[in-house]
């Protein structure tokens, strides 16, 4: 089979690279020139723009799409669609929100097929899990590709129509919002409490027959091995936050109780300010109601 991708950064290339590995052809483009010239070098047929890209496709066109979640999107299939039909098949690799995917496939002049794509970068040599909303025919049609993307047949499942594979991978995220939040709970209090322990040992214990054994388990080994037990410079600041966002506003609109993807949230948001409004007010609060002390801040 030949593969359009499009988008060649930490996803992308892999894509492309595990394409390549399993003896289909694949021409590569992307916005930095230097990302097509080093897709070329392993293999892919460059192009210099997604005209170009569908241009060396010829008829059925299978085109993947690994760019970042938003505009990016849009801007890429608005230059496509001109070069689309019904015969051919694009795939949305990214971390689009499901609603989005939705509108995209009705208005996209081929089959759309919404994938979610799970196990990030490190999927290079594992491959992914990837959960794929759209027409059966299009999830058929690419299933030699999803093989080679994914860790394997089993590591890839057609969820259901259009929306659904990024609405799975959109709770995937919350749940991996909630996981880490428990990790780094776990952690903290064992960082802070009674005993000096080796947080590596502990985790690579935990790793080894332990009932919380998993890979982000793994991750917090190599984080505890690599940056120390007491995480060295690694600041309290965590970015991100779409994902997990949309989780809690569709748990919202769906009446599910989520509070512990809600409580992951929340303390990403609180990370990202020193100076909280809410902690000052109830430090002053305490003083109303019960004249305690009042902390200012140059002492
Ligand atoms: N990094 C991760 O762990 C994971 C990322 N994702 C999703 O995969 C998508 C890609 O993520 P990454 O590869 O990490 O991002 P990245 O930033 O490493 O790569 C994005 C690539 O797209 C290119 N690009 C941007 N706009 C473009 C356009 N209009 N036309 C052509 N190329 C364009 C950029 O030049 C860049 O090479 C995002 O939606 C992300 O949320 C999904 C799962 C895991
Ligand atoms: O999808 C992913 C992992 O599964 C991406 O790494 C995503 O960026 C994670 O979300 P956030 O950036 O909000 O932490």
């Amino acid at each position: 089979m030949q593969l359009g991708v499009i988008g060649l950064g930490r996803m992308g290339r892999i894509v492309v690279d595990r394409v390549l590995d399993a003896g289909h052809e694949v021409v590569a483009f992307d916005l930095s020139e230097e990302a097509v010239a080093a897709a070329a070098d392993a293999g892919a047929e460059p192009a210099d723009s997604v005209a170009d890209l569908a241009d060396r496709l010829g008829d059925d066109k299978r085109i993947w799409l690994m760019v970042p979640a938003g505009d990016a999107v849009d801007a890429t299939l608005d230059d496509l669609d001109p070069h689309l039909d019904g015969d051919d098949v694009v795939v949305d690799g990214g971390n689009s929100h499901f609603e989005k995917s939705v509108r995209r496939a009705e208005a996209c002049s081929a089959a759309y097929l919404d994938c979610g794509t799970s196990g990030g970068p490190a999927g290079a040599e594992l491959g992914f899990s990837l959960m794929i909303g759209g027409p059966q025919w299009a999830y058929d049609e690419m299933t030699p590709v999803f093989d080679a993307v994914a860790t394997g047949p089993a590591g890839h499942d057609r969820m259901g129509e259009a929306g659904s594979g990024h609405y799975v991978k959109m709770v995937h995220n919350g749940v991996e919002y909630a996981l880490m939040q428990a990790y780094g709970e776990g952690f903290e209090l064992l960082a802070e409490g009674r005993y000096d322990l080796d947080l590596e040992a502990v985790a690579r214990t935990w790793n080894n027959g332990a009932v919380i054994r998993s890979w982000l388990l793994e991750l917090c080994e190599e984080a505890f091995r690599e940056e120390g037990t007491d995480l060295g410079d690694v600041d309290d600041h965590i970015a991100g936050g779409s994902t997990g966002t949309w989780t809690v506003q569709e748990a919202l609109e769906q009446e599910v109780p989520v509070p512990l993807i809600y409580q992951s949230l929340a303390e990403r948001f609180g990370s990202r300010a020193d100076d909280r409004f809410s902690r000052r007010l109830a430090n002053r609060l305490r003083y109303g109601f019960g004249r305690h002390e009042v902390a200012r801040k140059d002492e």
